[in-house]
């Protein structure tokens, strides 16, 4: 929960000012902000709620050694609603105190022009330390009085009504009407293949194993039966914690984040009073606590706050699996709600189940195990359990608990690495279990036969998808992705095979002037959620990846995936290109392959079962050369800066590792001012002022690449001058503005135009027509 000050007054209190009245923070009537959702940072950080005062001012006093404190006091001429009388506090305020104090902080730093970044820290922080009453302690008078008679508690509510003819698709799963009338809120007319098929299993008590094309809509496939379940469960009470009932594993903190707000969406929908019931629209049907809440528990985001989100309680929980083990063997009690969960989801089944992939996974999966069953359930004797074997003795695992398994590939040929030449040579062929069989391995499923759905599309990707590549030498890769990304503007994923591959190509896109944001597992957090808001809300925008970004991210509109290195896995291929046409709408996908990975291409489109090769995209070469110029004098930038900081680090080092042995520097090392040294040989002298005049060149370069970058990128054969005349006419181009927007002349056909019907059986020879891209772009 978190609280938000409404129009904080941050006036100092002047001696000859009265007082006012002090309230307490807890006594106070804090009102839900309703909103969207909380996606992003706030979302991931573990805030369920927000909340908002009314006529409260905040007044500053000065505390002991200066420090300034916050007071809550009644606005001018307003009497204050609620529980809490208007009354002088006890002096022990320390948590209110220090919540004053950030916020002070925070309206000092705002003025001090510090980025958002940090105010979303000092926000979060302001709620760190703030005692707010949980979901379980609220009292009877802190809900409306009009509210109060669909707050019984511990009663099941009446479904609201529904008129089946609104959503003629839905009408024979039998999900809780609140769901449907999300459904005409967001749009969803009929369920998916994946939706119809798993759905109506996961209400009736199967467990289920799903596997469907990427962009599909799994999420709520195994959503809904949990939501429908819990809507038609009694009312939470005010007096006991939630007992978990759900638990979903996933991945990655970002994917474990969108499911989480994803589902936070469709229920302010599902809960939001309708004008057919009789209520204000956009009002929340239930004041108080939520009526099913949900938390996060990822890696990377304070592990405390999150820690608070359990101890509060939560219906379901998201999770990555290495974060959620931490917390559970610091937790008996958490141990002992996952063992008796009433839902338990794989998301990303095959990667998750893979092994030594999620040890935590393993060990999280065992709690969830009957003791009498095949799989056995956690031992006490094990190392990893003994510490929780009074829980162990204490509770058993439930009989009615549904696994819903689920993921777009889950067949264990797409996993093989085909780098490794164990594979190449045929070793282990054979030998290797099916993922199938491992899930049964490593699930207790309570279903003696859980249901498998496999809707897994022909080739491995959506049939919306079109694949395109370029040939060309490694040297060039950068020219290329350069040129597609001018050439077809749109938003796009680029994936990068290792980290140091995204921090080469960070600044040389930088330079060039592209709206570039990396994600990759090395980022601190807050940063990858930072990058990812940005790529979503920056038109155009380019997000450099490695495999972090490639299951489940579930983001509009991508237009392009590019694989600059090609994966190393067919599972891989699939879910990285999976990022783009999604939900049924178009999206292209661009292999850049060098001679080198011709052979892992092979490989990965057999194991792909694909017959036809994948087309290749024309380039329209006459761009290439003055392409080329740029970034090579981008580089040249990049090194010179590069070396420039280096010689800074350099320098920084030796005058601290001098201070610390106490030692005396010449300053002359430290000068600026190269000077020649009168005693160098002539040929020294030479190499020496080169030198220096390369240092003093930085600016001359930036300069330069700035004029070709204004420089106008002309087709062959247009005269940009005369544009209604050469051999390609553009002057109604210009007129209607109908052209390319940066490369004069090219054509305006989107990617996914381009490669229209270009089939060619794999291992038929290539016959004439197309640029042959192998061929180095000469300098
Ligand atoms: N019935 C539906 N009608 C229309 N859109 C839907 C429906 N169900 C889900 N969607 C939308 O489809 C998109 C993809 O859904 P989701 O992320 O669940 O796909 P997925 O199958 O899990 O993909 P991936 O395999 O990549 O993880 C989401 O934006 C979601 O809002």
């Amino acid at each position: 929960m978190k609280r938000k000050f409404k129009s904080p007054s941050s006036k100092p209190i002047s001696s000859n000012v009265k007082p006012r009245a002090r309230l307490a923070a807890n006594e106070l009537k804090w009102k839900t902000v309703n909103t969207p959702s909380f996606s992003g940072i706030d979302g991931g950080g573990g805030m369920m709620m927000l909340e908002e005062l009314d006529d409260v001012d905040i007044e500053w006093e000065e505390g002991e050694g200066g420090r300034k404190v916050a007071r809550f006091v009644a606005k001018e001429g307003k009497k204050i609603k609620g529980k809490g009388k208007a009354k002088e506090v006890s002096p022990d305020l320390s948590a209110v105190e220090e919540a004053g104090d950030k916020l002070n902080d925070n309206l000092n730093d705002r003025e001090n022009g510090h980025d958002e970044a940090e105010e979303d820290d000092i926000a979060d922080e302001v709620v760190e330390e703030d005692a707010f009453p949980d979901f379980a302690a609220l009292e009877k008078e802190d809900i409306d009085e009009e509210d109060e008679e669909i707050h019984e508690r511990g009663e099941v509510e009446a479904e609201p009504p529904f008129d089946d003819a609104l959503l003629p698709e839905w009408k024979d799963i039998k999900l809780h009407t609140s769901l449907k009338k999300a459904f005409l809120a967001a749009g969803y007319v009929k369920p998916t293949d994946i939706q119809k098929r798993a759905i109506p299993s996961g209400l009736d008590s199967r467990d289920v194993i799903g596997v469907a094309e990427t962009g599909s809509g799994k999420t709520l496939a195994y959503s809904l039966p949990i939501l429908s379940h819990l809507l038609r469960s009694p009312l939470p009470t005010n007096s006991k914690k939630r007992h978990l009932s759900g638990l979903v594993l996933c991945p990655t903190r970002e994917l474990a984040l969108q499911v989480v707000d994803h589902l936070n969406i469709l229920l302010k929908h599902a809960l939001t009073a309708s004008e057919d019931d009789g209520e204000a629209s956009e009002k929340p049907k239930t004041a108080g606590p939520p009526r099913i809440s949900l938390g996060s528990v990822v890696g990377g985001l304070s592990a405390h706050k999150q820690k608070r989100i359990l101890d509060r309680g939560c219906d379901i929980l998201v999770a990555t699996p290495g974060r959620l083990w931490d917390l559970i063997k610091a937790d008996d009690e958490l141990a002992s709600s996952i063992r008796t969960l009433r839902f338990l989801v794989i998301d990303e089944a095959d990667r998750m189940i893979e092994n030594g992939h999620f040890a935590e996974l393993e060990n999280i999966v065992k709690l969830t195990q009957r003791s009498g069953a095949a799989s056995h359930g956690p031992d006490d004797a094990d190392p990893v359990f003994a510490q929780l074997s009074t829980l162990l003795e204490d509770s058993e695992a439930r009989d009615d608990m549904q696994t819903f398994v689920f993921s777009a590939t889950l067949s264990k040929d797409l996993q093989q690495n085909l780098k490794r030449k164990q594979y190449n040579r045929g070793k282990g062929k054979g030998k290797r279990s099916s993922t199938l069989e491992d899930l049964v391995d490593k699930l207790d499923f309570r279903d003696p036969k859980p249901e498998v759905i496999d809707l897994s599309p022909e080739g491995g990707v959506v049939a919306t998808l079109r694949e395109s590549m370029v040939e060309c030498i490694i040297a060039d890769k950068d020219l290329y992705l350069y040129y597609f990304l001018l050439r077809y503007p749109g938003r796009s994923i680029v994936f990068v095979g290792s980290v140091d591959g995204i921090r080469r190509l960070i600044p040389l896109f930088t330079l060039l002037q592209l709206p570039i944001f990396p994600l990759h597992s090395q980022l601190q957090q807050k940063q990858r959620l930072k990058n990812l808001d940005r790529f979503k809300s920056t038109k155009n925008a380019i997000l450099i990846a490695t495999d972090v970004a490639a299951r489940g991210l579930d983001i509009p509109q991508v237009d392009h995936v590019i694989h600059f290195n090609l994966p190393r896995t067919a599972d891989a291929y699939i879910h990285r290109s999976g990022r783009t046409a999604r939900a049924k709408n178009e999206g292209f996908a661009l292999q850049i392959c060098c001679p080198e990975e011709k052979n892992i291409q092979k490989s990965l489109m057999k194991n792909l079962g694909r017959i036809h090769e994948i087309p290749e995209l024309s380039i329209e070469t006459d761009f290439l050369p003055k392409l080329k110029e740029r970034i090579k004098l981008a580089k040249e930038i990049e090194l010179a800066e590069h070396s420039k900081s280096k010689s800074l680090h350099d320098k920084n080092w030796l005058i601290e590792t001098a201070e610390l042995m106490d030692i005396d520097i010449d300053p002359d090392m430290f000068s600026d001012k190269e000077e020649e040294d009168k005693d160098l040989p002539f040929s020294r002298k030479i190499k020496q002022k080169k030198g220096m005049k390369k240092s003093i060149d930085l600016k001359g370069l930036r300069n330069k690449l700035k004029e070709l970058l204004n420089e106008k990128l002309i087709a062959r054969g247009i005269s940009a001058k005369y544009p209604t005349s050469g051999s390609k006419v553009i002057i109604d181009d210009l007129l209607r503005q109908t052209g390319h927007a940066t490369l004069l002349g090219a054509g305006t056909k989107k990617a996914y135009d381009e490669v229209q019907g270009a089939k060619r059986k794999l291992g038929q020879k290539r016959s004439g027509g197309i640029v042959n891209k192998r061929k180095k772009v000469s300098n």
